[in-house]
């Protein structure tokens, strides 16, 4: 046995240099009716069934002209929205390389980034109708620590659609399973009118993921009239 590379996570040798939890990884993908339907409808990733549930449910692509797709890597998502919304502008960011998808202006670069909000935006071209974030940090394992890093980029992306979603438009993003997520949902039913949770069943039982679904952003007050 020995310690990997990848987060200190145990890894453990087996035959023709494959690790067991390769092996595992393997064998739940070959097992994988999601993955063998991505493969079919000519999808990159078997997240795009987790778009399209979540649609299904909730409605999210009815009408939408401007999309930003955080986390956008390998792009099934991204290929749910063109192929529903032919017309609709689609800007994507991500760490990893993306190949090219037809219509779909793509970042290679990190959404903390003090930039990538104006980047983002300076390609929509306008505000955005929908905000979508399958982002997750990297796992290290500890569950508690997991949670907190990928509340951070859900944390990031609320704040980024304060500034850059329209009136009425909507925030579906991903969340751990973890407990401190209150002052988040808090957060969200103060911005929008409806906020939901919801499991879509590509998701797998035994991940801890989720999904806000937050709808109806309420247009920002205005402010106060400068005293004379
Ligand atoms: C589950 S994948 C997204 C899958 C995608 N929705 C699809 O349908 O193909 C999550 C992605 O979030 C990205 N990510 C995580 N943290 C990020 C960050 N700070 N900035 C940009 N992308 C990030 C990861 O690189 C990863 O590719």
């Amino acid at each position: 046995m020995s310690r990997g590379g990848s987060g200190g996570r145990t890894r453990v040798k087996t035959g023709r240099g494959r690790t067991a939890s390769s092996n595992r990884w393997l064998a739940r993908q070959l097992n994988d009716p999601y993955v063998r339907q991505a493969k079919a409808d000519g999808y990159r990733s078997r997240a795009a069934y987790k778009l399209i549930e979540l649609d299904e449910r909730f409605n999210l692509l009815r009408g939408v002209g401007r999309v930003i797709d955080l986390g956008i890597a390998p792009g099934g998502w991204a290929q749910v929205v063109r192929r529903k919304m032919p017309k609709a502008a689609i800007v994507g960011i991500d760490l990893l390389p993306v190949d090219p998808i037809d219509g779909v202006t793509i970042f290679q670069m990190d959404f903390m980034d003090d930039d990538a909000p104006d980047r983002l935006m300076e390609a929509l071209g306008g505000q955005a109708d929908l905000i979508l974030s399958d982002m997750a940090a990297n796992t290290v394992g500890h569950p508690q620590t997991d949670h907190l890093r990928t509340m951070a980029l859900v944390e990031a992306g609320c704040a980024f659609c304060v500034d850059n979603l329209r009136p009425g438009g909507a925030y579906v993003a991903k969340v751990l399973a973890g407990g401190a997520d209150n002052d988040l949902v808090a957060e969200l039913k103060r911005l929008f009118t409806t906020v939901k949770h919801a499991k879509p069943p590509a998701s797998r039982k035994d991940s801890s993921e989720w999904y806000v679904i937050a709808q109806g952003f309420k247009a920002p007050a205005a402010p106060p009239p400068a005293e004379a």
